[in-house]
């Protein structure tokens, strides 16, 4: 029998005495003996130096970077690891993350990443460059118009909401919408609005969010079985846990199972699954109408074949690993921009009314869905844009990096090897010796040649060959959906309003709920009144092709859209010239809502099929049947 020590067993003891001695006298000693002399950099914290603890104290604060612009103000370098620096001037991008920096991203991506690295976690440079080939032809520029008929899709659903919600305008003098009559969270529907259009783009597949107006999607266990699960609820506190635990990278792996104990944790690894769950079943889908020979300009395409239809042979596990990153980082990212944006514009009537003004001398009165050729080079909405992702970075996690072997000088100070070293972009963009008043929100900063100075400066995407590659994407879904809103729509926010944030490796938000009515501009039509149109069609005979031809042309389409009433007969008809968003309304119209969809053949030359997406309005058109009866408004 073990002998005892003040009654307690001596192997009991000799554990104690070894938990002791390896988390509190060794780290103490290490920190003293201090070998790789990162003792000279300020402590964030007391015990910074010795231990990872104060900074996972901090991420459950949910507010770790901003807490580090305060401190950063007063000291350039910040040792918020024993580790681990964090630096806080834009002096440090280059060093760190521009090209030609010998950093790579550290231990951390290693140790999260699934069964096969993606292009955001994978480490060696061999590697990430051989992802980067093939992928480039899915996000390459090119693709930008075959992206822009997704978007614009996808507007028009959310459109088709926003609508359903619209109320009178508040009455003159009143700012603030009755509580009772605020009927919409933004922040909801932004997130369908980029899940639903990454997954078009990646994929030609529609998760159908919009149209249903809840986020329960299907997914696939391991075992093949499928289950409903809601996506949101998956796929952000997977990221929160990680962002919690992961700044001891030794214990990591041990302390996300350990954690598992504590409730508060299970549920964020249970959603983990969900996630994975939802990546696999809409991977096999794509997969299976691969097989059955369909083909599409989508990342998944470009995942199995090089352009010229040689296949690149990835591993299953990898290509699955792709998509995931694909829809995580190409959704999240822009739900939490264009929630970020509306909210400061809001905010700001100044700058919106300034906006507002600049858009309105691209599109005409009754556009719904701005082209993104009109709103692209747009200076002010550009302006607006970026400096909302300065003011509030969607990414402001400080992205990890090690230093070469060698050692690194970053800012002019040498880091010795195997350091992980960042700055993160909010931190960056709190530098008052670039961004005057930083905290504030001026879009005016970006415009003309200084404003242009300012982008190396601006890391919200990160720089250097590991930035975002989604870049174009989010630009194009960012300016279509606000500068349309923008056109559209006015807002009002209830009275005191403050949009919450929560830093994961992400800004996550909180709701953000409205009011919308139509903005003066814009509502030159009274869509609630049947149009003359509509009485006209109502009257028609139910037989007979009908030719649509439309005169006001928001998004014009040179070749001809095709489409089918099914109330009227089978066959395809002429429908040319048509803002899709325009020839689906009539279309509606034709069919009183019984419509199906349209096949529309743009300006690329292929045929897609668009589902129906509106349903109550009308703008001008002329029509003619198969007698030649024609009717102009
Ligand atoms: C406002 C929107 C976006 C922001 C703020 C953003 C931010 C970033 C940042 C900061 C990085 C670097 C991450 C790191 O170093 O760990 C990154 C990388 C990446 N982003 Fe984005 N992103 C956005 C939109 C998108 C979109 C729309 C997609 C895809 C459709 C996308 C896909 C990726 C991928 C695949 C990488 C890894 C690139 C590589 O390492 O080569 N992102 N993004």
């Amino acid at each position: 029998m073990a002998s005892s020590l003040l009654g307690v067993p001596s192997y009991a003891a000799a554990l104690v005495i070894f938990a002791l001695t390896y988390f509190l006298v060794y780290p103490v000693v290490v920190y003293f003996k201090d070998s790789k002399g990162l003792r000279k950099f300020p402590n964030m914290s007391s015990f910074s130096g010795m231990s990872n603890v104060p900074f996972m104290i901090l991420a459950h604060g949910g507010a770790r970077s901003d807490y580090l612009a305060k401190l950063h103000k007063e000291r350039p370098v910040l040792r918020t690891g024993p580790n681990t620096l964090s630096f806080g001037s834009v002096l440090a991008i280059k060093d760190i993350y521009g090209h030609g920096s010998p950093c790579l991203k550290d231990e951390s991506y290693l140790i999260t990443a699934g069964s096969h690295h993606h292009l955001a976690d994978v480490i060696d440079r061999a590697d990430h460059a051989r992802k980067r080939r093939v992928l480039s032809a899915a996000y390459a520029i090119k693709n930008l118009q075959e992206w822009e008929f997704k978007v614009a899709d996808k507007v028009e659903r959310l459109f088709k909401k926003f609508d359903s919600c619209c109320t009178d305008p508040l009455p003159k003098g009143q700012l603030y919408p009755d509580p009772k009559d605020v009927n919409i969270d933004y922040r909801q529907w932004t997130n369908y609005f980029t899940l639903d259009a990454i997954t078009d783009i990646g994929l030609s597949e529609s998760l159908g969010l919009l149209d249903r107006g809840h986020d329960v999607v299907t997914a696939t266990r391991s075992d093949g079985m499928t289950f409903q699960t809601n996506i949101r609820g998956a796929l952000y506190p997977t990221a929160r846990k990680q962002s919690l635990l992961i700044w001891s990278y030794q214990y990591y792996k041990l302390l996300d199972k350990m954690s598992n104990i504590i409730p508060f944790y299970r549920r964020m690894s249970r959603s983990a699954v969900h996630w994975e769950a939802i990546v696999a079943h809409c991977s096999s889908r794509r997969m299976e109408r691969y097989k059955a020979g369909e083909k599409h300009d989508d990342f998944f395409q470009s995942l199995m074949e090089s352009k010229k239809g040689e296949p690149n042979n990835l591993e299953w596990g990898e290509v699955v690993a792709e998509i995931n990153i694909m829809m995580n980082a190409g959704s999240v990212t822009t739900a939490i921009a264009v929630t970020n944006v509306l909210y400061e514009l809001l905010k700001h009537p100044r700058v919106l009314s300034r906006l507002r003004e600049e858009i309105d001398t691209v599109l005409d009165h009754d556009e719904v869905i701005a082209p993104y050729s009109k709103v692209k080079n747009l200076p002010y909405l550009r302006a607006c844009l970026d400096e909302s992702l300065r003011l509030q970075p969607p990414t402001p996690h400080g992205l990890p990096r090690k230093t070469p072997p060698e050692g690194l000088r970053i800012m002019g100070e040498y880091v010795p090897g195997n350091t992980t070293v960042s700055i993160s972009a909010l931190v960056a963009h709190r530098d008052e010796s670039v961004f005057p008043e930083a905290c504030k929100f001026i879009p005016e900063r970006w415009l003309g040649e200084k404003g242009k100075s300012l982008q190396s400066s601006f890391i919200t995407f990160s720089t250097g060959a590991r930035g975002c590659i989604g870049r174009n994407i989010t630009y194009l879904e960012q300016a279509v959906l606000i500068a349309s809103i923008v056109h559209r729509y006015e807002f009002a926010l209830p009275k005191g309003f403050t949009l919450q944030r929560l830093e994961t490796m992400n800004h996550i938000l909180g709701e953000m709920p409205f009011i919308s009515h139509y903005t003066s501009y814009y509502n030159t039509l009274n869509m609630s009144e049947p149009s003359v149109e509509q009485q006209w069609f109502s009257n028609r005979p139910n037989s007979g092709h009908v030719e649509i031809v439309f005169r006001h042309l928001g998004y014009e389409c040179p070749t001809d859209v095709l489409f089918r009433l099914p109330q009227l007969d089978q066959s395809w008809t002429s429908l040319r010239g048509a803002h899709y968003g325009t020839a689906l309304r009539a279309c509606q119209i034709i069919a009183n809502n019984a419509f199906d969809g349209y096949l529309a053949t743009e300006r690329d030359g292929k045929e897609r099929f668009r589902p129906p997406a509106y349903q109550n309005s009308i703008l001008v058109f002329c029509v003619s049947d198969s007698k030649s009866k024609t009717h102009t408004r």
